[in-house]
């Protein structure tokens, strides 16, 4: 089933002080399906942010649209965006968001809360990813008081407590040593074969070879996409190096 569906998604961005315009996004054509785990990769100013942002419903395309399960996201109306994106969509950030004032169970509660789910169902859902993931220990705990791996752990519990459609995530490893890298990416792998579908942009060929298809953007169009299939996690990223080098020596040498 296809899940998410990218059709000539185009964005030009306008200065406010000029009228001086930078189109991010040409043409952007491509879909998801249920269960997939997709990384997006791509040099800096490739449009990757852009393209998640208009993904995330927190910017407009300026023409093209995004479908959810068929549904064009523009459709929503203000007042339901939130709640659209609060209930459908989990978000996993380079500096994982966390507020500092609240304990780790409160941070990961949140978007339960926001959506007034019962105080029962919440503590159900709650010990059965904090313990999947490793963090039970610290749930009483406040962020500066555990490492950086752990709170992006916290940030993956909190993406996955509203049981989102997809979890779309902005360079989770960036900020990470890496050990905790490899350690989250092992956890993300684990949940995308649990069934969870997964969107990652990522500069890391090695977290990329965690996922299952790659895409590689440039100039703000899809340029290569690459899948894993049965390939083992070094071959894999053997492919997608090489893929990298053609996509920065713009497609000169022979792939
Ligand atoms: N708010 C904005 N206003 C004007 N131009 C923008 C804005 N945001 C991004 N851009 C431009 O759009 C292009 C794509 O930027 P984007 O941030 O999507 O790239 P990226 O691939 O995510 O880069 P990076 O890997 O460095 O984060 C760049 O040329 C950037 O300068």
């Amino acid at each position: 089933m296809t899940l998410l569906e990218i059709k000539n998604l185009k964005k030009v961005y306008t200065a406010r002080f000029s009228n001086q315009q930078t189109e991010a996004l040409t043409t952007v054509n491509f879909s998801i399906e249920a269960g997939e785990f997709v990384s997006i990769m791509g040099e800096s100013g490739s449009g990757k942010t852009t393209l998640l942002n208009i993904i995330s419903t927190l910017d407009d395309a300026t023409s093209g649209e995004v479908f959810l399960e068929g549904s064009p996201l523009s459709k929503i109306k203000d007042k339901e965006i939130s709640a659209f994106r609060r209930n459908t969509l989990g978000f996993i950030f380079q500096d994982f968001n966390l507020l500092d004032n609240f304990t780790i169970k409160d941070n990961i509660l949140l978007p339960l809360v926001l959506s007034k789910t019962p105080v029962k169902e919440m503590e159900e859902r709650l010990m059965p990813i904090v313990k999947n993931l490793g963090i039970e220990a610290h749930i009483d705990k406040f962020p500066y008081e555990v490492s950086g791996g752990q709170k992006q752990r916290v940030a993956v519990a909190r993406a996955l407590i509203t049981q989102p459609k997809i979890i779309l995530a902005d360079e989770p490893t960036g900020a990470l040593d890496s050990k905790a890298s490899q350690n989250l990416m092992e956890i993300l792998k684990g949940i995308n074969e649990a069934g969870q579908t997964i969107l990652m942009v990522t500069h890391s060929a090695q977290a990329a070879s965690f996922s299952n298809r790659i895409l590689f953007i440039r100039d703000g169009a899809v340029y290569h996409e690459i899948y894993r299939g049965d390939a083992p996690a070094e071959q894999f990223m053997d492919r997608i190096s090489k893929s990298l080098k053609v996509l920065s020596s713009r497609g000169e040498q022979d792939e």
